[in-house]
């Protein structure tokens, strides 16, 4: 198990998140959380993150982990490359030495032609592969995406799933994926955690082999 969470127990003040929640993830799975509106869905990153402590229970995480935020947060005076380097850089590595190593990811994904341009020159899709160039070079094995897709107009969307899906196939990580759309779940996950239950005492968990109206059975209707 790399990330596990054994009988978590979480409020904010009076308001009850997570009810003993039991989580097991192995290396290089691929896993999407999926529930409703407002369930609890990014407090589970913030517990893996250390953002928020669990009033009660285990939570087994590797010291480093990845995160992509839903908005880019990219630095508008840095160059695509200069804000890929940023975890780079919070490591002590060397501007010039830290530019070689990301444009070498820049090339494997096919950014080669953007890594001079400023934030605002580049598309969303564009934005958003940056970010997760970003996320990669934290080095981190354990990667938490929060919506990243969200923003995306749906033929973006559609070319930044194959080109994650694409790259996770020779990354070798274990991705944890916050999504509203169950078809995309579908698309990239190893197993699905479908928050049934508010607060979620457990996640239904699924494969990518159950259909998009099974998952949507469980919510309840609740999903956005
Ligand atoms: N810092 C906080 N203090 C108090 N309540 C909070 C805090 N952060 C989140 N909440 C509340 O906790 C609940 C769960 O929030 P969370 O962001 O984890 O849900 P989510 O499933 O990720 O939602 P969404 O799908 O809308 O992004 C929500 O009702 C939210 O309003």
């Amino acid at each position: 198990m790399v990330v596990a969470m054994e009988d978590v127990y979480f409020s904010y003040n009076e308001k009850v998140i997570l009810s003993g929640l039991n989580l097991h993830i192995k290396a290089e799975e691929f896993i999407s959380i999926v529930g409703a509106s407002g369930c609890g869905k990014s407090t589970v990153f913030r517990l893996l993150l250390g953002l928020e402590q669990p009033q009660q229970g285990v939570i087994k995480k590797p010291g480093k982990i990845g995160y992509m935020p839903q908005q880019h947060q990219l630095m508008p005076w840095r160059t695509a490359l200069d804000n890929a380097i940023v975890p780079l850089e919070c490591q002590g590595i060397k501007k010039k030495e830290a530019r070689r190593q990301a444009q070498q990811f820049f090339i494997r994904f096919g950014l080669a032609d953007y890594e001079d341009k400023k934030p605002h020159e580049l598309s969303g899709g564009m934005q958003q592969r940056v970010s997760f160039i970003r996320t990669l070079l934290t080095g981190a094995d354990v990667l938490l995406l929060d919506e990243p897709f969200s923003a995306l107009d749906a033929l973006t969307r559609k070319d930044l799933q194959q080109w994650l899906k694409d790259i996770v196939k020779v990354e070798k990580k274990t991705i944890l994926f916050i999504t509203h759309d169950i078809d995309e779940a579908l698309f990239l996950s190893n197993r699905i955690f479908v928050a049934t239950t508010q607060p979620i005492a457990a996640f239904e968990c699924m494969d990518s082999s159950v259909s998009k109206q099974q998952i949507y059975a469980k919510i309840g209707g609740a999903m956005v």
